[in-house]
Formats: C-alpha cells, structure tokens, sequence
C-alpha cells in the first residue's frame, strides 16, 4: 500500500465538544489517514468514539489508526501507532494481521526506523520538527534524518510536531510522505477553515 498524505490526529482537548464534525471536514479536504489520539482512560468513550470515526472514515475512503491501543484496534479492524513505550510491533502485526496499517515512532534516530521497517512497521514516524503545543516535550528531530531516511528506507517516512502550512514545505521537499498534524489542522476557527487546511497541505504533498 502507498502512503502518502495528509495525516490528522485528534486531540480530546482541542477538539472537545467538536471532534465529529471538524473531523469531518477534514475528511472533506482529503485525508490519507486519522489518527484518535485520546490518552484518557475513558474505556466506554473511546470505544464510542472511535467507532464513531471509523464510521466517518469507512465514508471518505480514507484509514483510521487507533493511538497506543492494539487491543483496541482489533477490536475495530483498523491500524494501531505505536511509541517506544507501547509494546513491540511484532505482537501487533500478528494481532492485526498482515494487512492493517501499523506506524512507529522513532523519534530522530534512524536505527529505530531501520529496526521498525525490518518489524514489518508500515510507516516509520520522525518528530518533533517544530514546536509543539500538543506534545512541547517531544524529542527533537532535524531535516538531515530524512535525507538519511530516504537513502536507507523503503518504508512510507511521516513526520511530525508543530507542522503548519507555514512550516510544511521543507519536510516534504527532504522526503516526507505523511505530514502528522493536530494543532496546524485543527486550531483552527471553524470548520470551513479545518476543510481548507486539509485541501492546502494536500497541494503541498502535489495530492
Ligand atoms: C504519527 C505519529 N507519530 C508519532 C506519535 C507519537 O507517539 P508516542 O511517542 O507514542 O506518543 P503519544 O502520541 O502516544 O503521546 C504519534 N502519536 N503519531
Ligand atoms: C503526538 C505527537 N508526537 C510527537 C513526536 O514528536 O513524537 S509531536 C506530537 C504532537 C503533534 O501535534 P501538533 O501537530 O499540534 O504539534
Ligand atoms: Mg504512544
């Protein structure tokens, strides 16, 4: 499967009380994938939720991916992002099967990337480029990881932290396939606004 695209992640905060419809409206502008980023232990929310976005997605052809939760994306059918923290790859391929969309983070360091792609990860996650006021504690990265990315892998390379369409273009021009972005979409005033971010970095990405 190609990836390449637009990449929204909710966030329970900034989108609280709105998540459906700007979540909508950035289908609508096109996605290639969305991300339910929701850190809370609400169970029975999440659940609600993300079946409510799968919905959504199943509409506008594009792929939902559940945050941490592999359980929780077997339970829905769809595909997990997972940290360094939130257990291997290799269980969760055999979860979720050999065609479900499993991500990596691997911060700025292309030895994880290399060790992800070789899991059978289906994209590999750079971050954070810019600063971020959904994660401002993220680790850094710099543009020379995707030039090395790019020479070394054969896997989809996203990126993401504090990516805006102000900011976007470099990382594209140095190899980026997925721009990861909650606040540059999201943050923004309506969801008119939300659709026409979605379409801008689509002309970015040449989508
Ligand atoms: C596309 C994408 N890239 C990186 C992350 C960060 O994952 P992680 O390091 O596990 O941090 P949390 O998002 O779980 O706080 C991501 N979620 N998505
Ligand atoms: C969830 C997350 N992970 C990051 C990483 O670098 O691993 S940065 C980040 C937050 C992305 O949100 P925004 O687009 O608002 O900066
Ligand atoms: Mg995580």
């Amino acid at each position: 499967m190609t990836l390449r695209g637009l990449y929204a992640i909710t966030d329970s905060q900034l989108l609280a009380g709105k998540l459906l419809p700007y979540v909508e409206a950035a289908l609508d502008g096109g996605l290639t994938l969305l991300q339910y980023r929701d850190k809370s232990n609400d169970d029975a929310r999440r659940l609600r939720e993300a079946e409510a976005l799968r919905g959504l997605c199943e509409r506008y052809k594009a792929h939902l991916i559940i945050n941490d939760d592999a359980e929780l994306a077997a339970r829905l059918g769809v595909g997990v992002h997972l940290g360094q923290t939130d257990g291997p790859l290799t269980p969760a391929r055999a979860l979720l099967g050999r065609n479900a969309i499993i991500g990596s983070t691997c911060h700025s360091q292309i030895e994880l990337a290399e060790q992800a792609a070789k899991e059978g990860a289906s994209y590999v996650a750079f971050g954070r480029f810019f600063n971020s006021s959904t994660k401002p504690g993220a680790p850094t990265a710099t543009l020379d990881v995707l030039d090395q990315a790019r020479a070394r892998l054969n896997v989809p390379i996203c990126v993401i932290g504090g990516i805006t369409l102000d900011n976007a273009a470099p990382l594209v021009a140095h190899g980026a396939d997925l721009l990861a972005v909650v606040h540059g979409l999201f943050g923004a005033d309506s969801a008119q606004e939300v659709t026409r971010r979605a379409k801008a970095f689509n002309t970015l990405l040449s989508i």
